[in-house]
């Protein structure tokens, strides 16, 4: 597909472990022909680490301080940017992302984002936590995701659904 949405900045794609923005945002930017950049991945490739180990060695506060480095350095334009789940607890990296572009909130209820990731290691402030705690944490960010341009409830859509919503927004988006 040509590059319809010129135009348009940086779109961040933000929410929760498991939601789904990496999944989701390789499909758009691959029908759009946009970059991608994932942070979590740009991390591990910049840093020859698995974040796994980046907590273990460096601790989270070292992992979001990389996590904002990777956002300053950020192209400007026709980029969809699939952030790591706890991006927006930072103030600074919502301030960027505010800045340089327009944030769409994938949302999907705690029930489905433990299904989702059961089982998964490569995340680690999911490691030996109750449900309970999960959601603590959850509900310790939610006025931060939901500070976004737009929210799209995933829970009960399929990924081909959720694209296809983005699409529509990055459509009004341009034609505003
Ligand atoms: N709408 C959906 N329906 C079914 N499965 C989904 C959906 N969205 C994502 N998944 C699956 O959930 C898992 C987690 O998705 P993904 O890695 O894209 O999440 P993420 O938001 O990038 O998480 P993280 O913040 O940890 O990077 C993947 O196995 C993916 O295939
Ligand atoms: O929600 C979080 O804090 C995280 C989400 C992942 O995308 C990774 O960025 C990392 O596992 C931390
Ligand atoms: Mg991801």
């Amino acid at each position: 597909m040509d590059r319809v949405y010129d135009g348009v900045k940086i779109i961040f794609l933000t929410g929760f472990m498991g939601a789904g923005k990496s999944t989701i945002g390789k499909i758009i930017a691959e029908k759009l022909n946009y970059k991608l950049l994932d942070t979590d991945a740009k991390i591990e490739t910049t840093k020859h680490k698995s974040i796994a180990m980046i907590f273990q060695e460096e601790g989270e506060a070292a992992f979001r301080s990389y996590e904002t480095d990777v956002l300053k350095k950020l192209p400007v334009e026709n980029t969809i940017v699939t952030t790591g789940g706890g991006i927006v607890v930072n103030e600074v990296n919502r301030e960027i992302m505010r800045e340089k572009g327009s944030i769409v909130y994938l949302h999907c209820d705690i029930e489905r984002i433990l299904e989702r990731t059961k089982g998964d290691t490569t995340r680690p402030l999911l490691q030996n936590k109750s449900k309970e705690q999960v959601n603590e944490l959850f509900l310790q960010r939610k006025p931060f995701y939901e500070d976004a341009d737009y929210k799209i409830d995933t829970t009960n859509l399929s990924i081909s659904e959720i694209v296809d919503k983005i699409l529509l927004i990055l459509n009004e988006y341009r034609s505003k």
